[in-house]
């Protein structure tokens, strides 16, 4: 992408793309809460994270993407993730549900084993939607255009919260090493 001109419709459908991906991964985690609020484990896990991160390293390097940026990339969407995870689980808290069954906690963790592996298969089709954007990321033609989406497209579930929308926009200038 040599020429950066918005007018060029691409740039703007492929800027669509990224989000509504990201978007979709997203939208995969108040579930992932509510099944790690039945099992009584904290947003945050480091072992799986270690795995996300070495995917995303190997992936990276099949498809030509930077590794720097694409571990940045990851690890503020895995933030965002657990934000919308402490959210979940802080109103179900509030809301002091009776005592679960062990048959509950463990289909509660078998599910978390298939969801897992659905947030997984976003990797890929994330990555290929950042992969034509990623010389450009930093340019402000761009981040502003992502913001504009954000605003204006009408997003559901977790992309329509102005809170998750502001650490998304804040995600892609991370990603692009703008801000830490
Ligand atoms: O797999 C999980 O446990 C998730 O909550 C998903 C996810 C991710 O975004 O990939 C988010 C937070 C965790 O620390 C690890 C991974």
């Amino acid at each position: 992408m040599n020429n950066l001109d918005l007018s060029d419709t691409h740039v703007r459908e492929q800027i669509t793309q990224l989000l509504n991906i990201t978007c979709e991964r997203l939208n995969l985690m108040p579930r992932m809460g509510e099944l790690k609020f039945t099992m009584g484990v904290e947003p945050f896990d480091e072992g799986q994270e270690k795995r996300v991160l070495d995917k995303a390293i190997q992936k990276a390097k099949r498809l030509g993407l930077p590794k720097d940026l694409v571990i940045r990339f990851i690890q503020t969407q895995m933030d965002i993730a657990k934000l919308i995870q402490s959210q979940i689980i802080e109103q179900l808290t509030t809301q002091g549900l009776p005592k679960l069954t062990d048959e509950e906690i463990q289909a509660a963790a078998k599910e978390q084993s298939t969801l897992r592996s659905t947030i997984g298969a976003k990797m890929e089709p994330l990555f290929l939607a950042l992969k034509p954007l990623i010389n450009e990321l930093s340019s402000p033609i761009i981040q502003r255009e992502i913001s504009r989406q954000l605003d204006n497209n009408r997003y559901t579930g977790e992309c329509a919260k102005p809170i998750i929308r502001e650490e998304i926009k804040k995600s892609f200038r991370k990603a692009a090493g703008q801000i830490h």
